[in-house]
């Protein structure tokens, strides 16, 4: 066992041991109460830049396997988990030390999360850094940028367009931040082509699809100045729109609405969320550090649909009028209860009957 240390940007620090590659990590640390699925949550674009404290004391039971990634490769900068265990599960491939040495992320395991968890919640969330020395965590983590000010949907959006389905069908046309496969494979299933465009192509996506997705993605939405036509465009040219976490803050901010920087945020797998329209409460999925004003959606044409009761976050966004549909939640799942994905159902609608 190697030692390796956590530090933060208010000065602390935490000791633990090393796995994965031998390289440093910084970026913003983070924490997930997901007690299942971190291959899911590992693999999802919308991580990166952070390193990902996981709350539920044992991961690495049932290893890796690529059916469950969201995308190609681990896309958080490090991981922090407190027993990391051996995998004993049929279709697992390799065990978590293993992927994120073969990936080339930086672990900690072995750390107090539950203490480095109450310092995030009271604190907020800070930037830290991992490294093999408690001084040469400091030193990467002075001269790093900070995790605001980054772009990071750069780094996850697809580099060339990619279709999957068949030519015949109607087409979604994904504005991709770093979308996860999973929401990918909920539109597939529904008969769709899907064709994902890289962020900065919105407008070819528009011109080219019966419906737009604008996918979740890691970051601050409010750097994302070059999406800022999107929504004026979808509501000039009427089409139907579903906006899922970055995406639902993107559209929120097209019509004008501000965006705040949570405390904390909200990582789990086990978030209430009110739906306003059918009187009803989902257990669902999330993964965001910002959100939406809900004062600055008055007079906008939208109207708030749901709530998160714990702290009233807005959870998703509707135009009054047009087939524009939002959510901060995760209707896709992965990893998380099934308990929306009636929102793809829906969506499928919208577009279906857009077209007669
Ligand atoms: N999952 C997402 O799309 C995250 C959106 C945004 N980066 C946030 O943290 O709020």
């Amino acid at each position: 066992m190697r030692a390796r240390y956590l530090v933060l940007q208010d000065g602390s620090a935490y000791h633990g041991y090393a796995f994965g590659a031998d390289n440093e990590a910084v970026g913003e640390v983070v924490f997930t109460t997901a007690n299942v699925g971190y291959p899911e949550s590992l693999t999802d674009p919308s991580y990166k830049g952070q390193i990902l404290v996981f709350t539920s004391p044992l991961i690495g039971n049932y290893g890796v396997s690529p059916e469950q990634w969201e995308s190609d490769s681990i896309q958080v900068n490090g991981a922090v988990i407190f027993d990391l265990t051996m995998p004993s599960h049929y279709t697992s491939i390799m065990s978590l030390n293993e992927w994120f040495r073969r990936e080339g992320v930086p672990g900690i395991y072995r750390v107090d999360t539950r203490a480095l968890t109450i310092k995030l919640r009271e604190v907020g969330v800070m930037m830290g850094a991992i490294a093999d020395s408690i001084d040469g965590a400091f030193r990467i983590l002075r001269d790093a940028p900070r995790y605001d000010d980054i772009d990071f949907t750069r780094l996850v959006a697809p580099k060339n367009v990619i279709s999957y389905g068949d030519d015949d069908s109607p087409c979604i046309g994904i504005i991709d931040c770093g979308v996860k496969m999973s929401i990918v494979r909920n539109l597939l299933r529904r008969g769709f082509r899907v064709v994902r465009y890289p962020c900065h192509m919105w407008k070819n996506a528009l011109n080219d699809c019966d419906g737009i997705l604008l996918s979740n993605g890691p970051g601050n939405p409010n750097l994302l100045t070059h999406l800022s036509d999107v929504v004026t465009d979808i509501i000039r040219d009427r089409k139907p729109t579903l906006g899922i976490c970055l995406g639902h803050q993107v559209i929120a901010l097209g019509i004008g609405a501000r965006i705040q920087k949570m405390r904390y945020g909200h990582r789990a797998i086990n978030k209430p969320v009110l739906d306003l329209i059918r009187n009803r409460v989902y257990i669902t999925t999330h993964n965001h550090g910002y959100a939406v004003d809900p004062q600055s959606i008055k007079g906008t044409g939208f109207r708030i649909w749901a709530v998160q009761p714990d702290d009233n976050t807005v959870e998703g966004l509707m135009h009054e009028r047009l087939p524009i549909l939002t959510t901060q939640f995760h209707p896709e799942s992965k990893p998380g209860p099934l308990d929306t994905t009636w929102i793809f159902d829906e969506f499928a609608k919208m577009v279906t009957n857009h077209g007669h």
